[in-house]
């Protein structure tokens, strides 16, 4: 599984060209390419990238790999942002935030020219929702609130819990993470906006329509899916 993500993380550089600015996504198949580009930008074979990241992994990956990192304040346009998902369904609509960098992560693959999604072929699913929950974003306060409001979508929601910290995860942004089950996601684009509604959702983990190219690993060699 390690390999395919190295794979697809190769495949991405070739997209990558001198002047770009470049989103950098979260998560262990996007820390592989932060890895490979900053070995180009190092070797002097890329000139003038630099990287916005989606979280504070992605920041810290990227200063110790030799990639400068510019914040999104600080650019006028994004020319291309890599990153990987959960789940990717047949019209390339996503499910994020594993990582719970969803929200700085949809800012800034919104943004983009180019949004380049990196998965192995474990990700491919008939219809998002088939093996992880939606994570969502909410204010702190509000997360008993929502998570009801979510009943009414047919869902059940579960406050993340952190593994190295007592509690609940916090996000970059200083939020909590809802992850919820949905009986079944028939639209996601129209789901992704109802969710978005509920007072107190920060952002959700469903990315319709926003990717442009998946490129996925498989034991075959890396596929290329486009919308
Ligand atoms: O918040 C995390 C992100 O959405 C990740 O991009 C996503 O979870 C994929 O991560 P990985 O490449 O580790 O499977």
């Amino acid at each position: 599984m390690e390999e395919l993500k190295r794979s697809v993380a190769r495949e991405a550089l070739k997209f990558i060209e001198d002047d770009m600015i470049v989103g950098l996504g979260t998560g262990s198949t996007t820390a592989y390419f932060i890895e490979y580009l900053g070995k180009l930008i190092m070797e002097e074979e890329l000139e003038d990238v630099y990287g916005v990241p989606t979280s504070y992994q992605a920041r810290l990956l990227a200063l110790e790999n030799g990639v400068p990192v510019v914040g999104l304040d600080e650019v006028d346009a994004i020319d291309i942002a890599v990153d990987g998902a959960d789940e990717v369904d047949p019209h390339l609509n996503l499910i994020k935030g594993r990582g719970a960098a969803l929200t700085m992560e949809k800012i800034i693959e919104y943004r983009a020219g180019t949004f380049l999604v990196l998965v192995d072929e474990s990700k491919l699913v008939e219809r998002l929702g088939q093996k992880v929950p939606v994570p969502i974003e909410v204010i702190p306060a509000a997360w008993r609130a929502i998570a009801e409001e979510i009943e009414v979508f047919n869902a059940t929601a579960e406050l993340r819990m952190a593994s190295k910290k007592d509690g609940p995860v916090v996000t970059d942004n200083g939020n909590f993470i809802l992850d919820a089950r949905f009986h079944r996601i028939d639209d996601p684009l129209d789901l992704e906006i109802e969710l978005n509604n509920i007072p107190g959702v920060v952002e959700n983990g469903i990315f319709a329509d926003i990717a442009d190219i998946v490129l996925v690993g498989t034991r075959e060699g890396v596929k290329r899916l486009e919308r």
